[in-house]
């Protein structure tokens, strides 16, 4: 039974679609069998990996609105092991569409549980908000995986995010867990990076991956090449920063006794 797992932080903009292709392409390429869902109207991820949204034939939209089996909207990325559900303009208008339709909470969590066995991982892509999709992503998946950006305002907004998870472990998901917190573009010439590296451990104590995310060019480029950077530039900051990532996420995941 593979792990699910969302890429949430309600704020715009801190490194949820960056970590979700870049973590989710290292490990792949450590040999687990990755899915990864984009929910995000925006459709970064989808793109992020060299896929045009608009020549999918089925996308989360199509699954999650027209019950169309998720099965049929999978698709094979051309990097290894990663296969992808992506997005769609007509997800921005799902999150109105979703009020009216029944089980609007859970219509992703039953269609992700058909294909969980799988793949070892699945990440879900969330966009910045807290709406129905959001919902439905936290209410599907076994843990959140919250991207935190190194600058003034980092905690802003983290005392909601903590309370929006709490609200669905209430209701819809007692089981949904912190898997951890990724600090992203860190920028080791400022004090205030630093800062904010400091009050992030603090504020949620063991809970922060060692490994730091730095702000590198290659990692903003990697996107509009429709690759992830450990295929776009090896050897770059960037790549080198997801790779150790990846490989602390599977250790703590697989080898902890
Ligand atoms: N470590 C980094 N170094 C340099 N640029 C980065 C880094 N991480 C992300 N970026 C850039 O910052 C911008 C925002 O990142 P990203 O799209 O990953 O954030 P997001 O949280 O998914 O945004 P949204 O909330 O809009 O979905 C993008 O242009 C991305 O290329
Ligand atoms: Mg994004």
């Amino acid at each position: 039974m593979g792990k699910v797992i969302a890429i949430f932080n309600q704020k715009g903009g801190v490194g949820k679609t960056t970590t979700n292709v870049n973590l989710s392409a290292c490990i792949a390429s450590k040999g687990k069998k990755v899915c990864v869902i984009d929910i995000d109207p925006q459709g970064n991820t989808t793109s992020g990996f060299g896929i045009d949204k608009a020549s999918l034939e089925y996308n989360i939209y199509d699954v999650m609105i027209e019950d169309t089996d998720i099965k049929e909207a999978i698709v094979k990325t051309e990097f290894e092991n990663i296969d992808l559900i992506g997005s769609s303009n007509a997800l921005a208008g799902a999150e109105i569409e979703l009020v009216a339709i029944k089980d609007r909470e859970t219509k992703l969590k039953k269609a992700i549980n058909s294909i969980r066995n799988q793949y070892d991982y699945i990440f879900v892509d969330c966009p910045p908000s807290l709406g129905l999709l959001t919902i439905n992503s936290l209410s599907a998946v076994d843990s959140v995986l919250i991207p935190i950006q190194c600058e003034y305002y980092a905690l802003e907004g983290v005392s909601q995010l903590m309370n929006t998870i709490q609200l669905v472990k209430k209701s819809l998901n007692p089981d949904l867990e912190v898997q951890g917190v990724v600090l992203s573009m860190f920028d080791g010439r400022t004090n205030l990076s630093i800062q904010v590296v400091d009050e992030v451990k603090n504020h949620f104590k063991g809970k922060v991956y060692t490994t730091i995310i730095p702000r590198n060019v290659r990692l903003a480029e990697a996107p509009s090449h429709g690759q992830p950077i450990i295929y776009y530039d090896r050897k770059s900051k960037g790549a080198e920063a997801y790779w150790d990532l990846a490989e602390e996420f599977i250790y703590l995941e697989e080898d902890v006794i």
